[in-house]
């Protein structure tokens, strides 16, 4: 039995990754929360013939209440998304607050659920959520995470342009750090099965992974950002940590986690400086496994991309911990 819930299920992003998680057949109830329209997303999504159960929820009625009792997962794609022109921190004003809140239900009503962040700037909203859920006395880190698949799903595709490869998906590549611009760092070195690429394209394929979400932004038109990849690299986390959970083995995926909470994180924390970070991790059970650390095997050219990832993430790092600890006056 596994309860899944999308927080932001009538968006651009919520719609088509809860149809997803619609059709995954270890899904048993399905509960959708918004802001907006979820009785209309649940009731067209109910006609689907897979086992889960479909209800959706709004904020009357303590609809987030409703929804979250009893969550084994919870997905939350809540938020605004970018135009042409901004950066994902242009997000933080409006979406810290968002996603404060959600994770305040989520203390109260499924302290044990997996927390899987989408909203954006992923590198400060996870903090806000870890904030929050230890205020609540309720933080368990191998539980909580921010999902970074989407720059692995571009990384695949990229280098599969590349190398011809007929399914992308075939190559893992860890791509680590954080999720915008130069605090994501592709280490196509460790690539498995191994990549050649030629010299003078790697710049531009790091490039084309650290700005894909802007590529994306720019092609939509001020219509949003990247809305069906997500919920595609989405589904793929959230169906990891079910598979995990239902016993499945050695079972790994980048994620971006609280270091200093997840075995084998103390000694990433101590050569990146940072707490949150994005590394593979192996999932069990429980959540975080083990974290996997492919930081020190970095080449030289990684080590520097590395370099310009820390500044980077330790500004947005403290800028969600200040929100929950010292909150803006209004
Ligand atoms: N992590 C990633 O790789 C990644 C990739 C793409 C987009 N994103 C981010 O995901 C977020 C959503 O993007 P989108 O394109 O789906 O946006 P969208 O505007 O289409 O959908 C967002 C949904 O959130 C809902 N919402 C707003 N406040 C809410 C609240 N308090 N509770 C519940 N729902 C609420 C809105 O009603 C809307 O339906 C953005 O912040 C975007 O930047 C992250
Ligand atoms: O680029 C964005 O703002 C959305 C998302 O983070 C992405 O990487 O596509």
């Amino acid at each position: 039995m596994v309860k899944a819930v999308v927080a932001g299920a009538s968006g651009g992003i919520g719609q088509p990754l809860s149809l997803l998680l619609k059709s995954d057949p270890n899904v048993t109830e399905l509960a959708l929360y918004d802001v907006v329209n979820t009785p209309g997303v649940a009731a067209d999504l109910s006609h689907i013939s897979s086992p889960a159960s479909v209800t959706g929820y709004l904020p009357k009625d303590d609809g987030l209440k409703q929804a979250l009792t009893g969550a084994d997962i919870v997905v939350i794609p809540a938020g605004i998304p970018r135009k042409p022109g901004m950066t994902r921190d242009d997000l933080f004003k409006i979406n810290a607050g968002i996603v404060q809140g959600l994770i305040e239900g989520i203390a109260q009503y499924a302290p044990k659920a997996y927390i899987l962040v989408i909203s954006n700037p992923v590198n400060s909203t996870v903090p806000i959520a870890a904030e929050v859920l230890k205020r609540a006395n309720v933080f368990d880190p191998k539980r909580l995470f921010g999902v970074t698949t989407l720059d692995v799903v571009r990384a695949e595709t990229f280098v599969a342009s590349l190398s011809g490869s007929k399914n992308p998906s075939d190559t893992t590549i860890p791509v680590i750090g954080g999720h915008s611009g130069e605090t994501i760092v592709p280490l196509f070195s460790q690539a498995k099965p191994a990549v050649n690429i030629p010299a003078e394209k790697l710049d531009a394929l790091v490039n084309r992974v650290q700005f894909g979400g802007d590529e994306v932004v720019k092609a939509k038109d001020g219509a949003g950002s990247a809305t069906l990849s997500m919920a595609y690299a989405g589904y793929r986390f959230a169906q990891k940590v079910i598979k995990a959970v239902k016993g499945e083995k050695g079972i790994v995926e980048p994620s971006y986690v609280y270091l200093p909470g997840v075995p084998g994180g103390d000694s990433i924390a101590k050569t990146t400086g940072v707490d949150f970070f994005s590394v593979p991790v192996e999932l069990g059970p429980n959540g975080v496994e083990k974290v996997i650390d492919v930081v020190s095997s970095a080449n030289d050219h990684e080590k520097k991309l590395l370099e310009a990832a820390y500044s980077g993430l330790k500004t947005n790092i403290s800028k969600g911990v200040e929100f929950v600890n010292n909150p803006p006056q209004k």
